[in-house]
């Protein structure tokens, strides 16, 4: 088994000044290269702390018996960690400019910002490597258009396409299926199994358990900021389980390597 990228022990993150309970409480986990995870809970739960610890952008409240390591470091450097962790985030499309080209979208990935290209210059190597990563989310045929232009599905795939240029091992995604119809969705779910089968490590946040495809066997369940679960797939995703983590009569059943779900009642 490989290192781990990411190893929390007994983490408390608090965010906001108000708060009265910590966003991440009390939080034991590791995260290896070569095993895909999807990480699940309802909404509030601390999925998006979680995420942020691991792109080095939140750190853990100071505790004696806790720490928060990024591959093996519990210092690192932001512009290191980009070139091994790729990050799709929903929010990320709001911060192009939409006139921006759809490639130089891409090509920010090498400078960790988010827009004004035309000021920045690239190597020829950043270039291949951008264009490789574009044709492999098989969106060569839009790269000059607009990035505001483009479909949501389009710019989702522009944003993956952000995040691979790079080459990260890890690729972690934070609800990417959010918008998409059911066409773009499902394309967006053949691509990441894919990515998976090429030897990428996904760390995929969903709200929906049916979007863990089979390539993902283990599940970390978070509710109210502790992990409620950890552990493979069939295991925990079931009734029983699915109803305690979402707080309502709940049934799972699971086919082709899918877990489908809907309401008991
Ligand atoms: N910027 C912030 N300032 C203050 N509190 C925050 C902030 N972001 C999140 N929180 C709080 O931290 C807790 C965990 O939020 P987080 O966004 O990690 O949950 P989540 O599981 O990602 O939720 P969702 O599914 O709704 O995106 C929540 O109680 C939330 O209100």
């Amino acid at each position: 088994m490989s290192d781990p990228f990411l190893e929390l022990e007994r983490v408390h993150v608090w965010r906001g000044e108000e708060a009265e309970v910590a966003a991440l409480d009390d939080v034991s986990l590791s995260f290896r290269q070569g095993e895909s995870v999807a990480i699940l809970g309802p909404n509030g739960s601390g999925k998006s702390t979680l995420l942020q610890l691991l792109v080095g952008g939140l750190r853990p409240e100071v505790r004696d018996e806790s720490y928060c390591r990024l591959f093996g470091e519990e210092r690192w450097c932001i512009d290191e960690l980009r070139e091994r962790i790729g990050v799709v985030m929903p929010e990320e499309v709001a911060r192009f400019d939409p006139e921006e080209l759809a490639f130089d979208v891409v090509l920010t990935a090498f400078r960790g910002a988010y827009g004004r290209v035309r000021t920045m210059r690239f190597s020829k190597t950043e270039r291949i490597a951008a264009s490789r990563a574009v044709d492999r989310l098989g969106i060569g045929h839009l790269v000059n258009r607009e990035f505001g232009a483009l479909s949501s599905g389009e710019r989702r795939r522009f944003l993956i396409a952000r995040a691979l240029a790079p080459d990260p091992g890890v690729l972690v995604l934070d609800e990417p299926s959010t918008a998409l119809d059911f066409a773009a969705a499902t394309e967006l779910s053949d691509i990441l199994r894919e990515l998976i089968r090429d030897g990428h490590t996904l760390v995929l946040v969903t709200h929906h358990p049916g979007e863990i495809p089979p390539e993902i066997e283990r599940v970390v369940m978070l509710k109210e900021g502790r992990v409620h679960a950890d552990g493979p797939a069939r295991t925990w995703l079931t009734s029983e389980h699915l109803s305690g983590l979402f707080g309502l009569p709940l049934r799972a059943r699971w086919s082709g390597g899918w877990c489908h779900v809907r309401g008991a009642s």
